[in-house]
């Protein structure tokens, strides 16, 4: 070794191994964004009408909206002018990695189970796919002529309440709504309709401003304010939502169907209710006034 020349010592090279890195490169398959029963192709249930459609299908016509994952959007099909729908987004993640893919699973559960039932007053489940180029869940949907926020806002410009009390009542009594088998959180869910109603009665989401810290703090000690056009019977049932004491919320939606003012709402709404609705439709300003 001593007797090496300079030239040799520059020859001399260290070989660092590393073949856990190398093999798990090679090893680790492809991440897979796949949903169980949910393919690139399926098959549209539209009214009586059955079609094959795949997400190259679908062009967007215009924005509805825009919730945490992005934007809904009202499509139609190539070649089928006639079919509208909403289409909501997710993006999946890879499997070991599911947050998502949990939320998503949810949305698609949810609105599958409520909006299979056929029912004339609840948005109608069209098909579910996969976008494998983005790697999305894109759920389609009837398209809503407005969703309640946008509704609930021209409301309170317009500042239009005579029918706000059978609104609010039909908001309660919802058994579609109700039927998605989820066999926890109930509670929480009754907080959640309870945060709605305040929302659709004042107009304003009644935590919209706060940051979480303070959100922590008001909630601990919050009384409801519920605006004096609600009646007395809807009032109470707001109130019972939102204990704080989530053990004297009512437990079951079947507790809430049984009060008489959610009870009693007729199966077909009023032609007053349906003057009120159509004329606040009206006056719905486009998308991005708001
Ligand atoms: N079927 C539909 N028809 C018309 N507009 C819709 C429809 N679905 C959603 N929208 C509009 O798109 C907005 C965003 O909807 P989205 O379901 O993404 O939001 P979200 O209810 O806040 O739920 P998330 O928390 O999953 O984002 C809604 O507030 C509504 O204005």
């Amino acid at each position: 070794m001593a007797n090496r020349s300079k030239k040799d010592k520059k020859r001399a090279h260290v070989r660092i191994f590393f073949p856990n890195l190398t093999e798990s490169a090679e090893d680790t398959p492809p991440p897979s964004y796949e949903m169980p029963d949910v393919k690139d192709e399926a098959v549209l249930n539209y009214n009586g009408q059955q079609l094959t459609i795949n997400v190259q299908m679908l062009n967007d016509l215009e924005r509805l909206g825009t919730g945490c994952f992005g934007n809904v959007m009202l499509v139609d099909v190539v070649d089928h002018p006639e079919i509208k729908m909403a289409i909501k987004r997710m993006t999946l993640q890879p499997k070991d990695d599911s947050n998502n893919d949990f939320t998503a699973d949810t949305d698609l559960k949810t609105i599958r189970a409520v909006g299979s039932q056929d029912h004339p007053y609840i948005i109608k489940f069209y098909a579910a796919l996969i976008d494998t180029r983005d790697s999305q869940l894109v759920i389609c949907m009837e398209a809503m002529d407005a969703s309640m926020d946008r509704f609930y806002k021209a409301m309170h410009l317009a500042k239009k309440f005579d029918q706000l009390d059978p609104l609010l009542r039909r908001v309660s009594n919802n058994p579609e709504r109700f039927k998605t088998g989820a066999p926890y959180g109930i509670r929480s869910d009754m907080w959640a309709l309870g945060i709605s109603l305040v929302e659709i009665a004042t107009g304003i989401h009644p935590f919209e401003r706060l940051q979480q810290f303070e959100l922590m703090i008001k909630i601990e000690t919050w009384v409801p304010e519920i605006p004096n056009i609600i009646s007395n019977q809807m009032s109470e049932l707001i109130l019972n939502l939102l204990k704080t004491d989530l053990n004297q919320r009512p437990s079951s939606y079947d507790e809430i169907l049984e009060m008489p003012v959610v009870k009693n709402v007729p199966q077909e709404p009023s032609k007053q209710e349906v003057d009120f609705v159509t004329s606040i439709l009206q006056k719905i300003p486009p998308l991005d006034d708001f």
